[in-house]
């Protein structure tokens, strides 16, 4: 594998080193990628969902890398799960859609809600999930897709927020990432 600089991160006496990658000129983050990585989302879910506390009645995330996550927690808290879908297919029926441009794809993506979905969530309270919270582009798609459906969020939450701080005091999270600039 390429020899890389690595960035390392701890939940819960779990320790990974995360990779740096260039995402645009001058700019590199630390990867988290939780796809096949049991031990860590698995602690992450566990640390979360005391965090979260009670009061809500189903978890949200966008695909793709966080759906394990959702899946943990779900399967933790014997709550449901609901994946917004990138790539519309007609057995979604009549789903809902907004636009998002997370920092790592770097190029307009959807987010679908599809209908059986919608009759899941529709005035119940939802905690919006992610493995890690950036630019906020991808969070504000969930966010405009729950009030289209007329969900309540009661909380947001990941299992990193990235970049600036600040902005992300209100995210239930188990660590911040910093950005990288040349
Ligand atoms: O705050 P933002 O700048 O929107 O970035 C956060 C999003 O970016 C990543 O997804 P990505 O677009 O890489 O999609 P993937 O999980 O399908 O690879 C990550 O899993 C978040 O969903
Ligand atoms: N550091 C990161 N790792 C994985 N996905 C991300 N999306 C935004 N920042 C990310």
């Amino acid at each position: 594998m390429t020899d890389r600089a690595t960035f390392p991160v701890e939940i819960a006496g779990v320790k990974r080193d995360l990779r740096l990658f260039e995402v645009k000129p001058g700019l590199k983050i630390a990867i988290l990628n939780i796809l096949g990585d049991t031990e860590l989302v698995e602690v992450a879910a566990d640390e979360l969902l005391k965090k979260l506390g009670d009061g809500y009645e189903a978890f949200v995330t966008a695909e793709s890398k966080s759906i394990p996550l959702a899946y943990a927690l779900s399967a933790k808290s014997k709550k449901p799960y609901i994946v917004l879908r990138k790539e519309y297919k007609p057995y979604m029926g009549d789903a809902l859609q907004a636009e998002t441009l997370s920092i790592t794809t770097g190029k307009p993506q959807k987010l679908y809600l599809d209908e059986k979905d919608r009759a899941l969530i529709e005035g119940k309270r939802v905690v919006i999930v992610d493995d890690v919270i950036s630019t906020g582009s991808t969070l504000e798609g969930m966010r405009l897709l729950m009030e289209q459906a007329a969900a309540e969020i009661k909380a947001e939450a990941a299992i990193f927020t990235e970049g600036d701080a600040d902005q992300w005091e209100k995210i239930v999270s188990l660590g911040h990432l910093p950005v990288f600039v040349e």
